[in-house]
């Protein structure tokens, strides 16, 4: 830090430098993105300013008319852009263009890969904003000031993107913010008028600021050339209305994907979008994204979330998040309503009666939406499904007026394809339901091939029935909120007897036998395991395995048992039910054991064994390896 009061260094945070010198590299290739990143700030703070305004009009210092200016000097090599909106103290200048690394900063860098084109995605997910400035400027300088705090409160910012920064006072007649760039020689072409031209036609238009040039220089009649020539006049570059309020027959592709990343701060187009003017009862205009990509902080419990709310064309806040469920969480976009005050507070959104019913209507729209993709091009909502499937499966919980609803956009892999894909419905599979079948069945475990093999299936691979195989965290969790769906219930194969509808009396009657023939064997195999289980049955429902754990119907599934405990939960004691397949060898062999040492060990085994196959882990591995160990020498020496 250098003496002098009046302008001091100070450091970037450590991530910062190497942040920065990522983003120059990887972005070089996209480096015109720096112009609408400054020009969507500039937007920004006149919003904001108006916003203020709305409080105490004297911050406007009786001038109301905003613009954003953008001037070059091609001598210089430079670029200015100058806003006069809400402008930023000293403090705030540090606070917010002296921090670059920001909440989740680190864990961002550790999924960098080293392969630019990947990484330019991720780093547009992360958001560069003011600091892709330094993709083409090797010095850029802010001069600030607040509006309202009068000329002195002029702040000068100066980097040249390596490890510090200087901030010293300056005074400053006009309220709002300049930032110059200093160009990198190769970068002098955005000292070009028409070059900056274009790029903010391109990227600009629906910003609802006009965006100011000087006009093009009139070409010089003949002979006029000593003439003198009026002085150029500043004029809009951009259409400069708010996207949202045109006709959508007169909203191009194009612009509604440029205020798409203009909102969302994404450097993708979005995977579609739904733009609506509600009239009647209440009023307003919704204008809903869905990206193509989860930002990299989605399951961060801070993240900011929600649409950007305005009224009657005046922005109000980011990120309102009474307007959408949590678990519709990564839709961007704007809602104007006419209907709400101005001067409206989270506060007052929480209560309002107009705000639930804007957000049914809202949360409807995005799940037709949904529904709409799905039906006409898979590959999109196969490509939404596998970013945010997650975070939908969240929505029955959330959600039960819509539960129907988010039930029939859910994908899931089934043995129906036997692959890790989710991309069969449940309406897919009501439609495969065998004759007689009255439940959709499920299997969950800590990972795909878990269930895949999980000896639970075994008599449904052998009757042909489809079950679900759900292996994601929320997935027990989920099915506990669905229950049932298209008035089929979702039934858990790994928990409670199971009887089939599809049965046959023949069948029934196999089972009663088994159980009857089984019984002094279940009785003893009981005996030794009293501390382990619940219950110990004989079952039909496993061909190939001995044995296999079953929940009792009222206790806690075994996936979400282990996530509670990951998480540090309590969770409520509840003992497996043991059932043993009689037509299995090793059962066999077990029922004509009659050394009762080595029963019990090896009753032992397959209870552990029963609790591997599904993902389980043993309370002492040790023991069930020396168990197993002794049986194996036994077997070998007999
Ligand atoms: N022209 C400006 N006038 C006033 N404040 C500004 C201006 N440009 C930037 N800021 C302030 O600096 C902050 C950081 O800007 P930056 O562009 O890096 O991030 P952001 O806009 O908050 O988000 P994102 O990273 O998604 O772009 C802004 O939030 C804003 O408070």
């Amino acid at each position: 830090m250098t003496a002098d009061a009046k302008s001091e260094t100070l450091g970037f945070q450590t991530e910062a430098k190497q942040l920065l010198q990522l983003m120059i590299h990887s972005l070089y290739s996209n480096q015109e993105i720096f112009l609408r990143e400054l020009i969507s700030n500039a937007s920004d703070a006149i919003d904001k300013l108006r916003f203020a305004a709305l409080a105490d009009d004297s911050v406007l210092e009786g001038q109301g008319e905003f613009t954003i200016q953008v001037d070059v000097d091609k001598d210089a090599g430079t670029l200015t852009i100058t806003d006069n909106g809400i402008g930023m103290t000293r403090d705030e200048v540090i606070e917010n263009l002296g921090t670059i690394a920001k909440s989740g900063t680190a864990a961002f860098l550790e999924n960098l890969t080293g392969d630019q084109q990947k990484d330019s995605q991720l780093i547009g997910q992360f958001g560069v904003g003011f600091y892709s400035a330094f993709i083409v400027a090797d010095k850029v300088r802010v001069h600030t000031r607040k509006s309202g705090e009068g000329a002195d409160g002029g702040v000068v910012w100066e980097s040249s993107g390596e490890a510090d920064f200087t901030i010293s006072e300056q005074p400053r007649e006009q309220r709002g913010t300049a930032i110059t760039l200093y160009l990198k020689d190769d970068c002098s072409d955005f000292a070009d008028e028409w070059r900056v031209r274009s790029v903010i036609k391109k990227y600009s238009d629906h910003i609802s600021v006009p965006v100011m040039m000087l006009e093009p220089e009139k070409p010089v009649p003949e002979g006029e050339e000593d003439a003198e020539t009026a002085p150029r006049e500043y004029e809009a570059v951009n259409e400069a209305t708010a996207l949202w309020t045109r006709s959508r027959s007169e909203v191009s592709d194009e612009e509604y994907k440029a205020f798409y990343q203009h909102i969302s701060h994404d450097f993708q187009d979005p995977l579609s979008w739904s733009h609506n003017r509600v009239e009647g009862k209440l009023e307003y205009t919704s204008l809903l994204y869905l990206p193509a990509k989860a930002p990299f902080d989605m399951w961060q419990r801070d993240t900011a979330r929600g649409l950007k709310l305005y009224v009657q064309r005046t922005f109000i806040m980011d990120d309102a998040e009474q307007f959408l469920p949590l678990y519709l969480r990564f839709v961007k976009g704007v809602i104007d309503s006419n209907d709400l005050p101005l001067n409206v507070s989270r506060e007052i959104l929480q209560q309002d009666g107009a705000v639930d019913s804007m957000r049914s209507a809202i949360t409807k729209r995005v799940l037709d939406m949904l529904a709409k993709m799905a039906k006409s091009s898979a590959d999109d909502y196969a490509a939404f499904w596998s970013e945010f499937g997650q975070v939908l499966k969240e929505g029955p919980a959330e959600d039960f007026a819509n539960k129907e609803k988010v039930a029939g956009l859910l994908r899931f892999a089934t043995t129906h394809t036997d692959t890790e894909a989710q991309d069969q419905s449940l309406a897919d599979y009501v439609e495969r339901m065998q004759e007689g079948q009255d439940a959709i069945y499920y299997v969950v475990a800590e990972n795909f091939n878990t269930a895949k093999h999980s000896p639970h299936l075994e008599v449904f691979r052998k009757k042909g029935i489809e079950v679900l195989l759900l292996s994601d965290r929320v997935d027990d969790w989920l099915m506990n909120h669905l229950q049932s769906f298209d008035d089929k219930p979702l039934k858990d194969v790994a928990r409670g007897a199971l009887e089939l509808a599809s049965d046959s009396e023949e069948e029934k009657a196999e089972q009663e036998k088994l159980e009857k023939d089984s019984e002094d064997l279940v009785a003893r195999i009981q005996t030794v395991l009293e501390a382990k289980v619940q219950e110990v049955r004989a079952t039909a429902r496993l061909t190939e395995s001995p044995a296999c754990l079953v929940v009792g119907d009222y206790d806690m599934g075994a996936q979400m048992k282990r996530i509670m405990e990951a998480a540090g939960q309590a969770v409520p004691e509840s003992k497996p039910i043991l059932e043993i397949n009689p037509s299995h060898p090793l059962i066999q062999m077990l029922d004509g054991e009659s050394d009762e040492d080595r029963f019990a060990d090896l009753a032992t085994v397959v209870f552990d064994q029963a609790s591997l196959a599904e993902g389980g882990t043993l309370s002492d591995p040790a023991a069930y390896v020396s168990k197993l160990n002794k049986l194996l020498l036994q077997l070998a020496g007999s």
